[in-house]
């Protein structure tokens, strides 16, 4: 072990209580997830997201894609997105995931933030059509961003930065008793990809 770099102890759930989270740290190595940043940037479909509230349509800075092993319909933001065939670096990539969690997967949402300024506001996953207290595998790539936790009734929080290159994982009740968010901050200049490993059900 790098004594400078040390390892998360992988078995750690950072919730108190309500839900699992684990968070498994690097799962590749600086190269590899430099390699992996710049070829998603120029493979995938990023496209703005259509966010629907209030009756109105916001369009994000942010951009998103939706990847699967069928052409899934996906609701998300109150818009609905069919998945596209999985590319071969994603294959690679959930291969990687499916290994450190020992779950499966057979969709990925991607989010690309091209700066601090962009964020994810308070959520939970997929009440419709996420397995139930199925396991979502979240691989980060690029910029080193905070991400939070908090309780829907104690409101209790939990935060933890997020490397180029980890893994966190969310399961168990996770998504029934906690929200989470990627919080925007403006001392981020640089842009992060976000892989989000899930199971859909159909
Ligand atoms: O960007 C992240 O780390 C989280 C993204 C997220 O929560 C989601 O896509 O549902
Ligand atoms: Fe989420």
């Amino acid at each position: 072990m790098d004594l400078f770099n040390p390892q998360p102890d992988k078995t750690t759930n950072w919730l108190p209580y309500g839900g699992t989270v684990h968070y498994f740290g690097f799962v590749l190595s600086q190269k590899q997830a430099d390699h992996y940043f710049d070829v998603l940037m120029d493979t995938i479909e990023w496209r703005n997201d259509e966010a629907k509230m209030y009756g109105k349509t916001f369009i994000t800075k942010r951009k998103v894609a939706w990847y699967g092993d069928e052409p899934f319909e996906y609701t998300y933001s109150n818009t609905t997105k069919k998945a596209l065939p999985w590319t071969e670096e994603l294959k690679l990539l959930k291969a990687i995931v499916e290994k450190e969690t020992g779950e499966t997967y057979n969709s990925c949402l991607l989010n690309l933030y091209h700066t601090g300024e962009e964020s994810m506001a308070w959520h939970s996953d997929g009440e419709l059509d996420l397995k139930k207290n199925g396991s979502i595998g979240s691989l980060s790539l690029g910029a080193e961003r905070k991400f939070a936790f908090k309780h829907k009734q104690t409101k209790e929080k939990v935060e933890l930065v997020l490397a180029h290159g980890s893994l966190l994982e969310m399961t168990g009740t996770t998504q029934t008793h906690w929200l989470h968010r990627l919080p925007p901050t403006k001392k981020i200049k640089r842009p992060r990809i976000n892989l989000t490993f899930r199971s859909i059900v159909t």
